[in-house]
């Protein structure tokens, strides 16, 4: 999906952090706006969809199942929901780009239709495990099948008469894995249960609840009925502390940086980056605490100063799970060791993320050995240096703002993807001060 290559050498060289910014919107609400909007009955009016390649590879995707979807236009997505059973064939393949999070959480929703599907994906999406979405929709009496080596994508979805709700354990903490079954779970008989073994991001929940949909909550069970139906309701996503973590990164590590980032998500299930933070000394203010389309959100106020290594708390992990490339970067910029370990899930996401990381900071002079399940850093002086994010968004990004703390440029290729997540990174890193270039500008 991501052919423009312009921008996927970037070369940045430090500057500062200061202002008020906004960030993209939440990634992982805006998948769940579409999906949840296209099965329901009426009009949904979304304000702040991300307008990132991988909300839009899912908008695309209903679009081609016959849903009327107007934008996104300033981060303004209407979608003219068809309700439960409306969604039709699509004439081709169904193309994911390099997002996770599409691909699993749509085989939970067509595992359920009663027509034939195939979900395919970029490079990076093809070597993604599907294994954990295949096994609890198959015992659902789905059929879904990976078509790629050892259960990896592409994935074919046949049509079955009917599936059955299942009372399902979750190995891995996953909040695709617990999305996907509660997606089937709407059309099962019976009721479906899926447990955690740690709490993960519940944005599913409370969004099919924002759409009068009863989704019961019991500890660590989330349990729905099938069969019933989901109305159509406005929404307003958040700002993405995915997104807002590597800004929060820039300027915690850096003394005199000032930085204002309005309207961030902070719901429990996601803010561990935040509470990492804190834990290592970063200044960080939660201002003007608010609910916001169902979701908890606040100002972060970050000020510059000196960062600690610490152990990271295994329950935090995955309240963080997408924010550690930036905690590895304030890692680096702290004085002490940090460890992180009970994270392996780290190595299956867009890249390795514990080996290109790894890799990337000690390219840049820092100590990091990587283990199995997590990584130790020591701080220390951060050098300039050529670093390859592999395609990894999020990677590039966490490069990107260590530049502000390193002593000479850094350059980063595989940077493109960061389209993916958080289109207008450059803009808003610019506007704080931060002086990056792409190649070809
Ligand atoms: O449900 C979601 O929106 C997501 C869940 C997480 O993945 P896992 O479920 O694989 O942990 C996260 O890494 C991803 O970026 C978004
Ligand atoms: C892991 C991520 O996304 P996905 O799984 O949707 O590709 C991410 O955005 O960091």
């Amino acid at each position: 999906m991501t052919t423009d290559k312009r921008d996927d050498r970037l070369t940045a060289r430090g500057g500062s952090v200061q202002g008020t910014v906004q960030v993209a919107g939440d990634k992982s609400i805006s998948h769940r706006a579409i999906m949840i909007g296209a099965l329901a009955d009426g009009v949904t009016r979304v304000e702040g969809f991300l307008a990132g390649e991988d909300c839009l590879a899912t908008l695309a995707a209903f679009r081609s199942m016959g849903v009327r979807i107007e934008g996104p236009d300033a981060g303004r997505v209407t979608i003219h929901g068809v309700g439960r059973e409306g969604l039709r064939a699509p004439e081709a393949p169904l193309d994911m780009g390099n997002s996770g999070t599409s691909m699993r959480l749509l085989a939970g929703l067509l595992a359920a239709q009663p027509f034939p599907s195939e979900l395919t994906g970029d490079e990076s999406l093809r070597r993604r495990p599907m294994g954990r979405v295949v096994s609890p929709l198959t015992s659902m009496g789905g059929q879904v099948a990976a078509l790629g080596e050892e259960g990896r994508p592409p994935l074919r979805i046949s049509p079955v008469g009917s599936l059955k709700g299942i009372n399902y354990e979750l190995p891995v903490a996953s909040a695709q894995v617990k999305s996907a079954i509660l997606l089937a779970g709407l059309y099962a008989d019976g009721e479906t249960c899926v447990t955690e073994p740690a709490p993960t991001r519940d944005h599913t929940e409370r969004m099919l609840s924002a759409f009068g949909y009863p989704v019961r909550r019991e500890g660590s069970r989330a349990c729905l009925q099938g069969g019933a139906r989901v109305q159509a309701a406005d929404l307003s996503i958040p700002g993405d502390l995915s997104s807002a973590a590597f800004f929060l990164v820039a300027a915690a590590m850096v003394p005199g940086s000032d930085l204002l980032l309005e309207g961030v998500g902070i719901n429990p299930t996601r803010r561990g980056a935040l509470d990492i933070l804190l834990a290592m000394g970063a200044h960080i203010e939660l201002q003007n605490e608010r609910t916001h389309g169902g979701e908890p959100v606040a100002d972060l106020r970050v000020r510059g100063g000196e960062l600690r290594g610490i152990e990271i708390p295994s329950h935090l992990v995955p309240l963080a799970i997408d924010e550690f490339p930036a905690i590895f970067v304030a890692a680096a910029a702290a004085e002490g060791r940090t460890v992180l370990r009970d994270a392996a899930e780290l190595r299956v996401k867009e890249s390795d993320r514990i080996q290109t990381m790894a890799d990337g900071l000690q390219a840049l002079g820092i100590a990091a050995v990587p283990l199995e399940d997590g990584l130790v850093i020591d701080g220390g002086p951060i050098s300039g240096g050529r670093v390859d994010a592999h395609g990894d968004h999020r990677v590039a990004m966490a490069f990107a703002v260590a530049s502000i703390a390193a002593s000479g440029p850094i350059s980063i290729s595989g940077a493109a993807a960061i389209r993916t997540s958080f289109p207008d990174f450059l803009e808003v890193a610019r506007a704080v001060g931060l002086r990056i270039e792409a190649e070809n500008e």
